[in-house]
């Protein structure tokens, strides 16, 4: 079983407001119709959800009691992944959305609701999520990742392999050379949000989010992720 987030920094383009990097994400999406492995599929918001969530300030924090915000966000959300479905589908991936607003809420953590994800697994369908905005208990609603659901689908589900296919080819050091294993975050001086707008963190949001993982979980570029998708262990692995 394999817990796969489709970055949005690859899969849109992020300088430009609701704009999908098409060749990228068929070339994504074919390597994932070869996998052998069932997959569960998650993607971020690129210049679709973090644009909208931005100009109404929210965040993964700061949250939000406008309906009008949470139906913006939501929606910008909902025309992403009908790309990234459709991609997946034209690529013969049984690929079906499942849309964390009505699926999931924040109180202290994360409740995401497994069973209609499990159900479809077992059917051998090919669940697509994203991050997105979601009720927050006492802040009105807030953005969930698309790394935080990772984080919770891969015990969920029990994933043997976790990965996050992003737009570098793994952690930087401060010296621009990748990372080959990071396991205290606090070690590495050189996380740092995203250079494009973004509500969620970055890549510092990331390597946090991942290191309180109970598995181990692979941060790679577009090039390596049939390699990983083969079993390979490409770029960074956080532990
Ligand atoms: N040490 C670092 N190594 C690599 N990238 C870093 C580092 N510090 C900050 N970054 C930034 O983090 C970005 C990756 O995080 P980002 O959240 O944009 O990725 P994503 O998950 O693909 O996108 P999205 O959040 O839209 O899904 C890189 O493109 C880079 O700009
Ligand atoms: C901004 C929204 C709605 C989703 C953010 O998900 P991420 O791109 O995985 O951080």
């Amino acid at each position: 079983m394999i817990v796969l987030k489709l970055g949005g920094s690859v899969i849109t383009d992020k300088a430009s407001p609701e704009t999908v990097d098409e060749t990228t994400l068929d070339r994504l999406a074919r390597a994932v119709g070869d996998a052998d492995e069932p997959l569960v599929v998650v993607h971020g918001g690129g210049s679709f959800g973090h644009h909208h969530a931005d100009r109404h300030g929210v965040s993964s924090t700061d949250g939000t009691r406008s309906a009008d915000a949470i139906r913006e966000i939501h929606a910008a959300m909902g025309q992403l992944n009908d790309a990234v479905v459709g991609a997946l589908a034209r690529a013969d991936v049984p690929s079906v959305p499942i849309r964390p607003l009505s699926a999931a809420t924040r109180d202290e953590g994360l409740d995401l609701s497994v069973a209609p994800i499990r159900g479809l697994l077992d059917e051998g369908f090919v669940p697509v999520l994203h991050g997105d905005v979601v009720g927050h208990a006492g802040r009105g609603a807030t953005i969930v990742s698309g790394d935080a659901l990772v984080a919770a689908l891969a015990p969920a589900v029990d994933a043997d392999r976790v990965g996050l296919c992003t737009g570098v080819p793994g952690v930087y050091d401060t010296e621009d050379r990748v990372i080959e294993t990071i396991t205290d975050p606090d070690s590495v001086d050189s996380l740092g949000a995203s250079d494009a707008t973004d509500v969620t963190g970055g890549m510092a949001a990331k390597v946090e989010t991942l290191a309180a993982l109970d598995r181990p979980a692979s941060i790679f570029g577009v090039d390596d992720l049939s390699a990983f998708l083969s079993g390979e262990r490409p770029g960074t692995t956080v532990e």
